[in-house]
């Protein structure tokens, strides 16, 4: 499959609107809006402490936005009911910063507990589905083993295989290279493309590595922490090469060896 045109006439699957973002009602990001298409390599990147990942958090309905509306699928995931709530959440795969796998259970353990939460699949069928899952990350064989068993990089692609279990449409990545190599990062940013260009999957990614930025995101919205809010958004290579905010080109180009 190739890149989704984010202009294409197909609705998008996820919109933030006149999003404010926060804690305990105090906002850190107002006027938050864009809109994601189906099948697109989103990412959310900004400086250290700019809010990218509370705003994940309030795109999977971890904490109630302050003002505006989330929507999924074009359905408002703040104003519906807790089942509709619960429904949606089956299209969402969560892959969190740490991997967040269960210590005290097996990989494929671990991956059949949302099949064991969300399906009525016979144990037989929940562990050939984490065997597949396993298979798709490049785990083939490493079912019976923990994650203090495996590697840092080993770990986010178990993490990846479970937030795959239900077969979303949609998944969430928080930092995913935060504490890899880069070799181990560019592996899984790899995987992280065969999965959207073999399935179609949506990808939302929160992150500040400039090499997967610039690796695999078709777009990306660039937050600001004393504008509090989007000050650019577009494919990455164009923001680096076109924009004529300061502010842009020093995110993205930082790193860069005067010629
Ligand atoms: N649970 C919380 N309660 C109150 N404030 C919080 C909470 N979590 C984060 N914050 C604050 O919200 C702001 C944004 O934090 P957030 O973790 O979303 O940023 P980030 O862009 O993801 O940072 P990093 O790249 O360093 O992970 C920070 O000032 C942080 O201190």
């Amino acid at each position: 499959m190739s890149s989704p045109d984010p202009t294409s006439a197909s609705a998008p699957v996820i919109v933030a609107d006149d999003l404010a973002i926060g804690y305990d009602g105090v906002a850190i990001m107002e006027q938050l809006n864009f809109a994601i298409a189906s099948g697109e390599i989103f990412f959310v990147i900004g400086g250290s402490g700019c809010g990218k990942s509370t705003l994940l958090r309030h795109l999977i309905g971890l904490l109630p936005p302050i003002r505006g509306d989330v929507q999924i699928f074009g359905e408002s995931f703040i104003k519906t009911t807790l089942e509709r709530r619960r429904e949606l959440l089956k299209s969402f795969g969560v892959l969190y910063q740490g991997s967040a796998l269960w210590s005290s259970l097996t990989l494929a353990e671990n991956i059949m507990l949302p099949l064991e939460e969300y399906t009525t699949l016979s144990k037989r069928d929940r562990l050939q589905i984490a065997r597949l899952k396993l298979a798709q990350v490049g785990l083939t064989g490493y079912d019976d083993y923990y994650p203090s068993e495996i590697s840092g990089g080993m770990k986010k692609r178990a993490g990846l295989a479970r937030a795959l279990a239900l077969d979303p449409d949609i998944v969430f990545f928080d930092e995913p290279s935060a504490g890899l190599d880069p070799i181990t990062s560019r592996e899984l940013d790899e995987l992280i493309l065969r999965i959207r260009d073999n399935h179609g999957t949506t990808c939302v990614i929160v992150s500040h590595e400039l090499a997967s930025i610039f690796a695999i995101a078709d777009r990306v919205i660039l937050l600001d922490k004393q504008a509090r809010t989007i000050i650019a958004e577009g494919p990455p290579k164009d923001l680096a090469k076109n924009s004529t905010d300061p502010r842009v080109q020093t995110f993205l180009h930082r790193g860069d060896r005067p010629s």
